[in-house]
C-alpha cells in the first residue's frame, strides 16, 4: 500500500480504506477463483493497484463520467480506478462469468457503489454508450480499437478527449501498425520509474 501513497495522496478516509481493503479481499477470493497469478500477491499494490492506476496519473475522470472496461477479468483496471473515482461510474465486463464474481465479491465487500458488471463479450454489446473504454492485457490494439469504437461517445469532459484507454507492455511497433489508428503512447516507466513499469505503456485512442 505504501507504493500507491508514494505516488497519489489525496485521498478521502473512505478512500484509504477501501485501498487498504483489497489485498486481502483478493487473496480471499483469488485461492476460490484465479484471477491474479498468486506469486504475484507479494505485489499486488505495485503490479495490479499501482499499474491500474497508471489511467488515474494520465486522466482525470470527471464526476458522472462513463468507463468501460473491457476484459476485466477480477477487476484491472476497473476496481482502483472506481476507488479512486468514486463519482464516476464503471461497466466491468468479461466473457468469464467465474472472473465477474470475483469482480462483485471485492467490489461489495469494500463498499463501492460505482461499479456495476456485465457477462458478455465485449462485441456483443449494443445500445451503451460511454465516454472512456479501458482495458489491460486484453487483445491486440486492432481488436480493441474496433470492440470500443462503437460503445464511445466522442467529446472531452477533462483535459483528455474521449477514447480507448488500454495498458499494454512489450514492443508495441507492430501491434500499433496493423491496428490502422495512430495512438497516443505515454511511457508508465517515466511516472512510476520502478523495474516492473520497464516497457509498460499505456496507450490513448481518440473516439
Ligand atoms: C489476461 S486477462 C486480463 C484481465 C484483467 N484485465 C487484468 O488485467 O487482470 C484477459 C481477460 O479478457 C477477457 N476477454 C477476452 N476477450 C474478450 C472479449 N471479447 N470480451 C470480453 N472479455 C474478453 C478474458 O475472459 C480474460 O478475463
Amino acid at each position: 500500500m505504501d507504493i500507491i501513497l508514494k505516488y497519489f495522496s489525496d485521498f478521502s478516509e473512505e478512500q484509504l480504506r477501501q485501498m487498504q481493503a483489497l489485498k486481502a479481499l483478493y487473496q480471499e477470493w483469488n485461492a476460490k477463483i484465479n484471477v491474479i497469478s498468486r506469486k504475484d500477491m507479494d505485489n499486488f499494490y505495485e503490479h495490479h493497484v499501482l499499474h491500474s492506476l497508471a489511467i488515474a496519473a494520465a486522466v482525470e475522470f470527471q464526476p458522472d463520467t462513463k468507463v468501460i472496461d473491457i476484459g476485466c477479468g477480477g477487476g484491472f483496471p476497473s476496481v482502483p480506478l472506481a476507488v479512486y473515482f468514486p463519482e464516476a461510474e464503471f461497466l466491468a465486463v468479461d466473457s468469464i462469468n467465474k472472473k465477474l464474481t470475483v469482480l462483485k465479491e471485492v467490489a461489495a465487500a469494500a463498499g463501492l457503489k460505482n461499479i456495476t458488471t456485465q457477462h458478455t463479450r465485449a462485441e456483443e454489446i449494443k445500445n451503451r454508450k460511454f465516454d472512456f473504454a479501458v482495458s489491460r492485457a486484453v487483445a491486440p490494439l486492432k481488436d480493441l480499437w474496433r470492440w470500443s469504437k462503437p460503445l464511445l461517445k466522442k467529446g472531452m469532459n477533462g483535459e483528455v478527449a474521449n477514447g480507448l484507454l488500454c495498458l499494454k507492455g512489450g514492443d508495441l511497433a507492430q501491434e500499433i501498425s496493423e491496428s490502422n489508428v495512430r495512438p497516443h503512447v505515454m511511457n508508465i516507466h517515466a511516472i512510476f520509474p520502478e523495474d516492473f513499469f520497464a516497457e509498460k505503456y499505456l496507450l490513448h485512442v481518440k473516439a
